[in-house]
């Protein structure tokens, strides 16, 4: 069987080559003000993410009342397998790879295949992989880590390359939403030096020049959740830091 890329990976791929870096914004089901978010990202967004840690209800009204207010792709960012709305465009089929636990590696997301291929969304296969100081953080607790150290950036890169022989196109270095300290450079650079494929970052990132620096480092989506719950107009600035460094980095 010949394995197609989806519309939405594609066009995150045309982004990537011809602005050097995506946005993606994180929204959380359960936010209350998730239409007064929706509008205040629609503009600078390249793609909403919606997904959460814990207790996931209503995620069906969450993405119609997002699609209500924009046209821009919507990726589940699936907690577990009740992460699944019918009404999204796409969901990162994702493992979270430095799990201790193999529900979380791997039961999981094969639980959730079926439910993918009724609901028709675009898998875009991806491995999550939970970086210092994940462990503080809500998925670090649910998603029973062993966390991987800052210090030993090969480590990180090493589960990259796994993922690409895997045939994953996505990883996403994750520091935990609410991070007091992003992923270092050094660790990101690594990870797509080594392996090639799309990395993603996120986790404490709340400053447009700390997103700048990823995006230089070697980051092809930066990702923002909570800065956007507590200050709706960062956006802008983090989008402009992103293309801005996106930019940069196809000139080198
Ligand atoms: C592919 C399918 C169906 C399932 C995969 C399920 C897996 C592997 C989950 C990994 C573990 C996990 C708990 C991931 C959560 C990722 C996520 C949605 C984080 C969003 O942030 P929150 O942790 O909710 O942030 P706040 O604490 O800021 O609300
Ligand atoms: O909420 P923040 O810290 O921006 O993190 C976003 C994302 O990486 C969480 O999965
Ligand atoms: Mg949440």
């Amino acid at each position: 069987m010949e394995i197609k890329i989806g519309k939405v990976e594609k066009k995150l791929n045309e982004i990537i080559e011809e602005e050097g870096a995506v946005y993606l914004t994180l929204l959380d089901p359960e936010e209350e003000n998730i239409e007064e978010i929706a509008e205040n990202v629609k503009d600078y967004a390249d793609a909403i993410m919606v997904g959460g840690s814990i207790g996931i209800v209503n995620l069906d009204e969450a993405v119609k009342k997002i699609k209500k207010i924009t046209k821009l792709p919507i990726i589940l960012f699936p907690g577990n397998v009740d992460g699944l709305s019918k009404y999204a465009d796409a969901v990162f089929y994702m493992s979270l790879m430095n799990s201790a636990n193999t529900y979380w590696a791997i039961t999981a997301p094969t639980l959730g295949a079926i439910t993918i291929l009724k609901y028709n969304l675009e898998p875009i296969p991806m491995a999550y992989l939970c970086i210092e100081p994940a462990k503080k953080t809500a998925v670090g607790y649910v998603g029973e880590i062993r966390e991987i150290p800052q210090n030993k950036p090969k480590i990180a890169a090493m589960y990259c390359l796994s993922a690409k022989f895997f045939g994953m196109r996505w990883a996403y270095l994750e520091a935990g939403s609410g991070a007091e300290y992003p992923v270092n450079n050094e660790t990101i650079s690594l990870s797509k030096k080594l392996s090639g494929i799309n990395i993603i970052v996120g986790g404490g990132i709340r400053k447009p020049e700390i997103a700048y620096e990823k995006v230089l480092a070697g980051a092809d989506a930066i990702v923002t959740g909570n800065l956007l719950e507590e200050n709706p107009n960062a956006v802008e600035m983090m989008y402009d830091a992103i293309k801005k460094a996106g930019r940069e980095k196809l000139k080198k």
